[in-house]
């Protein structure tokens, strides 16, 4: 059978997250949630798919490299979804001498200089139509990843981005790995989603729960029960 031209990427949202459902403290602290093996097991994903997206609130605070080093595999193309161009040039994405497998997604918001300046240091600035909140329009970005040759994103976070494509139905997979840690007052894994019954949850498809060190990891695909069949 045929690959369909005009399919989406698949999504994973995949993040650590404590017990009471927290990305981070309230100031921001996230390294680590999760357990040496868990952190294994997220690089062994990022090699499996053919980008890895974070936002650029996820680059100003943990200033990820987003490569795979703690297991064998390939580097997925990086991602950043960062409408005004915030990146600053010291970020690992761009300043790791790798900078030509990564992708500043903005917008026309994003002034001219600081564009010119990232490509300057290699990176390929995608510039997408934004979406009604001045946002990246994030299925645009999808089309644009798909007709490069992405066939699978993985979107590590943080919190505005996995709300986003969890609102927009664009997710299709969620890979959650739970510490037994409880944080209290921090930042939510996900925010508001317009749900007012349990009727109208998100579900799992036919999850999977397996341990992974002292973290829990619970995989499926997302049904949106609102979607038509
Ligand atoms: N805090 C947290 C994660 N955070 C994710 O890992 C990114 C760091 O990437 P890198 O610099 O390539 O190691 C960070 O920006 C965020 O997307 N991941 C996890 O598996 N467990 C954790 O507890």
């Amino acid at each position: 059978m045929g690959e369909e031209p005009n399919r989406l990427p698949t999504v994973t949202l995949s993040y650590a997250q404590t017990l009471d459902g927290r990305l981070a403290t309230a100031t921001g602290s996230s390294q680590w949630i999760s357990c040496k093996s868990s952190l294994v097991r997220a690089h062994e994903l990022r090699a499996r798919h053919d980008a890895v997206m974070v936002g650029v609130g996820t680059v100003c605070r943990d200033d990820p490299r987003l490569t795979v080093r703690l297991a064998p595999g390939k580097n997925p193309l990086r991602v950043v979804v960062d409408s005004t161009l915030r990146t600053p040039p010291s970020a690992a994405v761009l300043s790791d001498g790798a900078a030509g497998r990564t992708v500043l997604a903005v917008t026309g918001r994003a002034p001219r200089e600081r564009r010119a300046r990232a490509e300057r240091l290699g990176a390929h600035v995608l510039r997408l139509p934004e979406n009604a909140e001045g946002r990246v329009d994030l299925r645009a970005l999808l089309v644009a990843l798909r007709e490069r040759g992405i066939r699978s994103v993985m979107v590590e976070g943080g919190a505005a981005l996995i709300t986003s494509f969890l609102r927009e139905h664009l997710a299709d997979r969620l890979a959650v790995c739970v510490a037994p840690k409880l944080l209290g007052c921090g930042i939510e894994a996900v925010g508001e989603l317009g749900i007012h019954d349990l009727g109208g949850a998100l579900l799992l498809e036919e999850p999977s729960v397996t341990v992974c060190g002292t973290d829990i990891l619970v995989e499926g695909e997302i049904y949106y029960p609102d979607d038509p069949a």
